[in-house]
């Protein structure tokens, strides 16, 4: 049934279109995260009670304790080897689909499910697709050992990228750090305007202390927007500026 919140309602038009746009017998998926992804995994439990055979593999914790609660059957990377599709969120998408993931802090299982499956569908509701990235803070995952080191190298390296001196909050929840899924610390970079996404993630995870940021360029083959009409459009971004020439097929 359709949610009545008007925002919700272009979440779940987006996360539902998926299953019939996508979804077959048979195939190995990995399960995104955050509140569009919640609504394709609920959709997705839904049509294996009525006998659909896939496997799942979740990019988060709450990913995998809704999926078994729903009843979509899970595995492993290591099981499954390459996966058919994964379908996962975004906080901001351009016109070439590439993102900015990570604002539920599950940005380095999510990378590792996209990355390691042969098409990635991103689901969005209408309010995420922007001209231009970085008015959502860019989350960047480190490692707890001297947080504050990596920090300033990252603080350093947006500096010289022409960033200028560019505010950086340790990620809390309630009044303690937020620890993700691995163990680490999100920092937020409050980057405003970014001009050259590819460029910033090429860069940052080389930074000792960085494990993944949240840049995804690349990534998506398609963006299916969700409005609050209920309805939705599909994008194809496989051909944009940002596909890599070794996408896969994605
Ligand atoms: O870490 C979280 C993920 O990258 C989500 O896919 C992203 O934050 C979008 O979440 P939502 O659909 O709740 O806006």
């Amino acid at each position: 049934m359709q949610p009545s919140n008007e925002q919700d309602r272009a979440k779940w038009a987006a996360g539902t279109a998926a299953i019939d746009a996508y979804i077959q017998d048979g195939m190995k998926l990995g399960l995104g995260s955050g509140s569009t992804s919640h609504w394709f995994v609920r959709a997705l439990g839904e049509a294996v009670e009525n006998g659909l055979d896939v496997v799942g593999v979740p990019t988060s914790t709450g990913t995998r304790d809704l999926a078994v609660e729903v009843g979509v059957p899970l595995t492993t990377l290591a099981e499954a080897g390459r996966l058919d599709l994964t379908v996962d969120g975004a906080d901001e998408i351009d016109a070439d689909g590439v993102m900015i993931k990570g604002g539920g802090a599950c940005l380095l299982w999510e990378r590792i499910i996209a990355e390691t499956s042969e098409k990635m569908v991103c689901v969005v509701d209408e309010s995420k697709v922007v001209d231009q990235l970085g008015a959502f803070p860019l989350p960047i995952e480190v490692v707890q050992f001297e947080w504050e080191a990596t920090r300033n190298a990252i603080g350093d390296l947006l500096g010289g990228l022409g960033y200028g001196e560019v505010e950086l909050t340790r990620r809390m929840q309630g009044d303690q750090p937020l620890v993700t899924d691995s163990g680490n610390f999100i920092v937020d970079a409050h980057l405003r305007a970014i001009t050259d996404p590819l460029a910033i993630d090429g860069k940052l995870n080389w930074i000792p202390g960085v494990v993944e940021n949240g840049l995804f360029g690349g990534i998506a083959a398609e963006m299916i927007i969700g409005r609050t009409d209920g309805s939705h459009e599909v994008r194809d971004v496989s051909k944009s500026p940002s596909a890599r020439p070794d996408t896969r097929g994605r």
